[in-house]
């Protein structure tokens, strides 16, 4: 379990982390989330051992990582460390000697994993973003690490890649693994993550098992045309009321006894072209709390 503690750290003065505390357990993965400049990579950095924090724990199963911190984090920096001028079986290679491992199984296996076989030869400088990513990801998990560490991993990657890619992360935590990584794709931690860390200005304003989240029930209306505002004002007695664009209407129900009752209304007035009813997503309570927390702070 990789358990952060009270950790701080200033950059010539300026906070960019402040007091955070978090853990990631075993066999499990969490997102960290938060705006630009909310301190996520000065976080993973730190975990890794390249930023120095200014007080503060990080202990991964009880012990300082220290200069073991290679064999035992699988790392993913946000600014990517391929070497361009190698061959992509090479490099893998050489980031298994680094780990310890025989490259003669593991290359393929990664290569396999990743769906980079047919590009081995290849020079990393010829190869997409998106595969750039997915090579990263493989020198990240050479070695099996216990803890890994991803910053942005999924950012440019295209829908096919992306699933293999969080199978890749699902199976690492079923075998054991403590997986963090961070990501400005709301949707994609939500359906991802057991628990999400919400970061900003360098304080943690959330640390929440996501199973555990009460979710809120929200209906969203789609009319014909404009509806009036008499109309709003009766659908606003069923809970927070905002129209979204000219013609839809989101309410968030109050009381979820209520659904039968607004969708026999809403019919009754006609004039109404679909009606969904289902969960807040998570990602509207993340940005609520980050807009929140940046507007108490101006
Ligand atoms: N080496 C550095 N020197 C000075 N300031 C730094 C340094 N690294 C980070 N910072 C500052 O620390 C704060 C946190 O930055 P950090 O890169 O950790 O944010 P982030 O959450 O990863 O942002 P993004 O989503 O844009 O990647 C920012 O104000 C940033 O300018």
């Amino acid at each position: 379990m990789l358990e952060v503690r009270g950790v701080t750290k200033r950059f010539h003065g300026a906070l960019a982390l402040d007091d955070v505390t978090f853990t990631v357990k075993a066999s499990s993965i969490v997102g960290f989330v938060g705006p630009n400049g909310a301190g996520k990579t000065t976080m993973m950095r730190a975990i890794v051992g390249i930023t120095a924090t200014d007080s503060g724990s990080i202990l991964f199963c009880g012990n300082p990582l220290g200069n073991q911190s290679s064999l035992v984090v699988g790392y993913m920096p946000e600014e990517r460390g391929l070497y361009q001028g190698m061959r992509v079986r090479d490099m893998l290679s050489y980031f298994c000697q680094l780990a310890n491992c025989d490259p003669s199984t593991e290359v393929a296996q990664m290569l396999d994993r990743v769906d980079l076989t047919d590009k081995a030869t290849a020079k990393v400088e010829s190869l997409s973003l998106g595969n750039q990513q997915r090579l990263q990801l493989a020198v990240a998990l050479v070695g099996n690490p216990r803890l890994l560490v991803l910053d942005e991993p999924f950012s440019g990657i295209d829908p096919v890649a992306l699933e293999r890619m969080q199978g890749i992360l699902r199976e690492r935590a079923a075998s054991g693994a403590a997986v963090l990584f961070s990501s400005h794709q709301l949707e994609l931690v939500e359906e991802l993550c057991d628990a999400v860390i919400i970061i900003n200005h360098g304080r943690i304003l959330a640390d929440t098992a996501l199973a555990t989240v009460q979710r809120d029930l929200s209906v969203r209306i789609r009319y014909d045309d404009k509806p009036s505002q008499e109309r709003i004002s009766i659908l606003e007695t069923f809970g927070p009321t905002r129209l979204t664009d000219g013609r839809v209407v989101e309410i968030m129900l109050s009381d979820s006894t209520n659904a039968g009752r607004l969708l026999d209304l809403v019919l009754s007035q006609g004039g109404v072209r679909d009606f969904h009813l289902g969960e807040r997503p998570l990602t509207e309570t993340f940005r609520t709390l980050i807009g929140k927390d940046t507007a108490d702070a101006r």
